[in-house]
């Protein structure tokens, strides 16, 4: 009897299927990064059209074939051994699998927020030690990260014994453990539990990767570069509004100066009169205070317009 754990999955988990039979495979993440992933690919124009609790969903693109939804501890190495073409999960899970796979794009979302994630090393808050150097030998660590733990204690050359966690971390310090090596996103699971930070092991965020061999066949990449623009294009434009206005030629040099632009705002003449239109790209955040302003330096018919991709 073999027990493996996906990073230990033998030579013969290798999909044999050749690539240029089917289309693009993809494996979508369960779990923490499931909600946002479906809203990116459904702004993305590529709707993944499921049922609750159906892991087998579609996608209606006529480059895509089979979509599944997996845990993103396994998706790596699924991807890495060529049963998907495609997947999306943490770069953290790439790192602790060691999967070989390609970083096709660092798609800026988490959980709750659009920023990354670290992998940290927290003790309770009363322990009176700050860093990682600090740790005595032979403590006792919980993680769900032991290969990323094991890496980084080795290199402060401090043996520690691992042990695997299956979550709720934070809990067992200091009853069960000395430390954990847990990820954390606004920090309030650490300070609830009493515990505080003293290392930062890595920043972790979603990723896009792409299997090897997909990436060396030039019509696979072609169409995995397609949905990539698709992706980013969404995650561009979040945050982001178009403002379009008319302002007469003598105000039209002041107006342009206060504009905030992309790269520079687009300007067209009006037809039969002295007036110009005005078009640019700016962040939803500074609209309360930029909108009154141009229009106080003589911009008219001002129109606010939801952006839904920005492709450059
Ligand atoms: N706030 C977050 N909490 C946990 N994982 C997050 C968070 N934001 C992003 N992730 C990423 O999601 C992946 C973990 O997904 P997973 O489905 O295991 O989430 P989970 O919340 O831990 O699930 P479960 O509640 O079943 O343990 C990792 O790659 C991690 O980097
Ligand atoms: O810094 P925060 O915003 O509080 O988020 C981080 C917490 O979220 C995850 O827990 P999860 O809900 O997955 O529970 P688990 O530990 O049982 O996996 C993660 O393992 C941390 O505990
Ligand atoms: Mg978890």
């Amino acid at each position: 009897m073999e027990i493996y754990t996906p990073w230990e999955y033998p030579l013969s988990f290798i999909s044999l299927r050749p690539i240029k039979e089917r289309m693009i495979d993809i494996a979508l993440p369960k779990g923490s990064l499931e909600e946002a992933t479906l809203t990116l690919f459904k702004e993305a124009d590529l709707e993944v059209r499921r049922t609750e609790r159906d892991y087998n969903p579609k996608i209606a693109d006529p480059r895509i074939g089979k979509v599944k939804i997996l845990r993103p501890q396994e998706i790596p190495i699924y991807v890495q051994n060529g049963y998907f073409d495609l997947g999306i999960s943490g770069q953290d899970w790439v790192k602790e699998t060691g999967a070989d796979v390609v970083e096709v794009a660092r798609l800026s979302y988490s959980k709750q927020s659009s920023g990354s994630v670290r992998i940290v090393l927290a003790v309770a808050e009363d322990w009176d030690i700050n860093s990682a150097r600090e740790i005595p030998p032979h403590s006792r660590i919980s993680t769900e990260y032991p290969r990323i733990t094991a890496e980084f204690f080795e290199n402060l050359g401090i043996p520690v014994e691992i042990f695997f966690s299956y979550g709720a971390t934070e809990a067992k310090v200091p009853d069960l453990m000395d430390a954990i090596v847990d990820l954390t996103e606004t920090g309030s699971t650490l300070r609830k539990n009493g515990l505080k930070i003293i290392d930062t092991l890595l920043e972790s965020y979603t990723v896009l990767i792409a299997n090897k061999n997909s990436w060396d066949d030039p019509q696979r990449r072609k169409e995995i570069e397609e949905i990539k623009t698709l992706l980013l294009g969404v995650i561009q434009a979040r945050g982001k509004v178009l403002l379009t206005m008319n302002v007469a030629e003598d105000k039209l040099d002041q107006l342009i100066e206060a504009l905030p632009s992309l790269k520079m705002p687009t300007i067209s003449k009006l037809y039969h009169t002295d007036y110009y239109a005005v078009e640019t790209v700016v962040d939803k955040r500074e609209v309360n205070i930029l909108i009154p302003k141009l229009k106080s330096l003589g911009a008219e018919d001002i129109l606010e317009v939801n952006i839904s991709k920005i492709v450059r």
